[in-house]
């Protein structure tokens, strides 16, 4: 029999995405909710409890319920693209590439909470080189970034796309997050292994699909010998074996004049760029992916699939 998987919020921004990358598996079973049924929670509860993965592509709040909906089912796993259980210690944290051993938390996992956007970049740049014993202890790291405006889900589409929007956004670029309280800060602590919350700096862009994060270094300030080459070493080391995250060569780098935030768009990889001069005093480590690809929908595929082959 064909796993039945059920998408809660399928008709939204990252259901939508989620669906499309499903269009052509004749391996599944989709069950699936019409449109004008989207908030029917008996029909939810009915399909959530008949699914063998359920993908919740909702608001946090509406994600516990779901949570709740499926509490006295032993069968349905879950896949959670909130933020509602990212640092929960009996939820698989869903970025498969973070460690050798996560591949085999999430094919094992009930529950499974999908990364955020941000963090997958921030998160996919720090760890290796906290694993590495290269970013000491009490480091105070800084995240920037900039993400394509899906990223905000229908609403914020709906005020860039739309000029008769009575919220409006015409700026081309703005920063937001200003309390320095965004929702990914505690996933990015987390499974950064950090001891200190990053400062997190979010932009938006209007551009539908993209992003970048970044996060610079004082060399002077990580383990002794830390150099523009033994990072890339090491985040190289990390990344071995795998074909979702690639570690652009220096060289490479060194050749580039900047770097398109939409270059990603539509795909599911994401690449990381070690940026600096040989000899120098600092570097910067940036992530460049889709923030509804391997940051939201694809990463939510990719640990279906991973869950599948349990
Ligand atoms: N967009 C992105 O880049 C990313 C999003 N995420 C996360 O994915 C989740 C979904 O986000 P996104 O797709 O962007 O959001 P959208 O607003 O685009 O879609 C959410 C969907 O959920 C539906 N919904 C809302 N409340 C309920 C409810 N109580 N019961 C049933 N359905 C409900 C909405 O219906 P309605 O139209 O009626 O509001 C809509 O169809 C969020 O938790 C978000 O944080 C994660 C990573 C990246
Ligand atoms: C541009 C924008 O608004 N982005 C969203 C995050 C998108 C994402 O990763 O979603 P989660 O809500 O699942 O964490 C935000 O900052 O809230």
């Amino acid at each position: 029999m064909k796993p039945k998987i059920f998408i809660d919020g399928e008709h939204g921004t990252t259901g939508l995405q989620i669906r499309a990358r499903m269009a052509d598996r004749t391996d599944l079973e989709l069950l699936s909710i019409p449109e004008a049924e989207r908030r029917n929670a008996a029909m939810r509860e009915d399909l959530l409890n008949s699914a063998d993965i359920a993908i919740l592509c909702l608001p946090d709040d509406a994600s516990r319920e779901a949570v709740a909906m499926v509490a006295g089912n032993n069968r349905v796993r879950i896949i959670d693209t909130s933020t509602a259980h990212r640092v929960a210690p009996d939820w698989a944290y869903g970025f498969a590439e973070m460690d050798r051993i996560q591949p085999q938390k999430i094919r094992d996992a009930r529950h499974v909470a999908n990364p955020g956007c941000y963090p997958t970049g921030a998160i996919g740049v720090v760890r290796p080189l906290r694993q590495a014993g290269i970013l000491p202890d009490g480091y105070p790291v800084t995240v920037n970034a900039v993400s394509g405006y899906t990223g905000g889900g229908k609403q914020m589409i709906a005020q860039i796309e739309d000029e008769k929007n009575p919220d409006h956004i015409s700026a081309p670029h703005f920063l937001y997050g200003l309390t320095l309280k965004h929702k990914h800060v505690p996933e990015m602590k987390m499974h950064g292994l950090l001891e200190r919350a990053p400062v997190f700096s979010p932009s938006v862009g209007k551009f539908p699909q993209g992003m970048i994060v970044q996060v610079p270094l004082y060399l002077e300030e990580l383990a002794p010998g830390a150099t523009l080459e033994s990072i890339h070493a090491a985040l190289v080391e990390h990344y071995a074996g795998q074909s979702i995250v690639e570690v652009v060569p220096l060289e490479e780098s060194a050749k580039l004049n900047r770097i398109d935030a939409t270059e990603l768009a539509g795909k599911d990889t994401m690449k990381l760029f070690v940026f600096g001069t040989s000899g120098g005093t600092h570097v910067n480590l940036v992530a460049l992916l889709d923030n509804l690809g391997k940051g939201a929908s694809g990463a939510a595929v990719q640990n279906m699939d991973l869950m599948l082959s349990a």
